[in-house]
């Protein structure tokens, strides 16, 4: 059984802070917990408008993280350039819109090749292991392999907010032979967006993915059960999927 792993998104910590301008919650404080839970790494995505997490965020966690960064960016020049001073582990590039409440669909990779391409490259030269949040697609797939990104992470959104069971079968089917094809051409493949503690396993059990990044429903549950436990029971669900119980 290969052991999948959990990037726990921490930005809806952050969230909480903002709402009323204070220091805490703060999101530093809480990714150690989730390190020591048992997250495999720690996820955090610095819009443009720094809605959530902000630059100190990501500065003071580029020193305190024990496991690693995997830092969300919009492909822009003031976010590659954060993302080659700060150097985290992995940056996953992702698409941006000011006015979406969260990210909405994958990036188009195929429709800017050359774009993608050169920050590919730039920031792969400064050593940081690049991810691609595309949507289940093979065309984004190929464009992904194309421009010479490493790991891709799968949108999971439509699977995630669809509403009935047929359509959540389908999305599931969609997302599993997105995965497996990109396995195929040696791609390391994560996925994420919109999952829980109810629909996280079917996802899981797809042997071929590599980390799935969660944050939203985390941060949820951990308003009831506290962050420790909401990252320990996720963890537990994603194993027992592996494990196939
Ligand atoms: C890229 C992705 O799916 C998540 O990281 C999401 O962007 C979390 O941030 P928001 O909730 O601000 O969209
Ligand atoms: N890339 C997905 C992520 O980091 C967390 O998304 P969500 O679980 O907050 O929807």
């Amino acid at each position: 059984m290969k052991e999948i792993l959990l990037g726990v998104n921490v930005d809806h910590v952050a969230t909480l802070r903002q709402a009323r301008g204070t220091t805490y919650p703060d999101p530093v404080h809480a990714a150690a917990v989730a390190e020591h839970a048992g997250a495999d790494g720690i996820t955090i995505h610095l819009r443009e408008d720094r809605r959530h997490i902000i630059d100190r965020d990501v500065y003071v966690m580029a020193k305190t993280l024990q496991t690693r960064m995997n830092l969300e960016i919009a492909v822009t020049e003031e976010m590659l350039n954060i993302a080659l001073e700060v150097k985290p582990a992995y940056v996953c590039l992702v698409p941006e819109k000011r006015e979406e409440l969260t990210t909405e669909g994958g990036l188009d990779v195929a429709g800017q090749l050359d774009k993608l391409k050169d920050a590919v490259s730039r920031l792969s030269a400064a050593g940081i292991k690049v991810s691609l949040f595309i949507d289940a697609d093979k065309s984004q797939i190929d464009a992904a392999k194309a421009v010479g990104a490493p790991y891709i992470e799968i949108h999971t959104g439509c699977y995630a907010e669809a509403i009935t069971d047929a359509e959540q079968q389908a999305e599931l089917a969609r997302i599993t032979d997105a995965v497996k094809y990109a396995h195929g051409i040696g791609l390391v493949v994560n996925a994420g967006h919109g999952l829980h503690y109810h629909n996280v396993k079917p996802i899981a059990a797809i042997a071929e993915i590599y980390e799935l990044n969660i944050g939203h429903a985390i941060v949820a549950r951990a308003v009831i059960d506290g962050f420790a436990k909401a990252v320990a029971d996720m963890k537990k669900l994603m194993i027992e999927a592996r494990l196939g119980v």
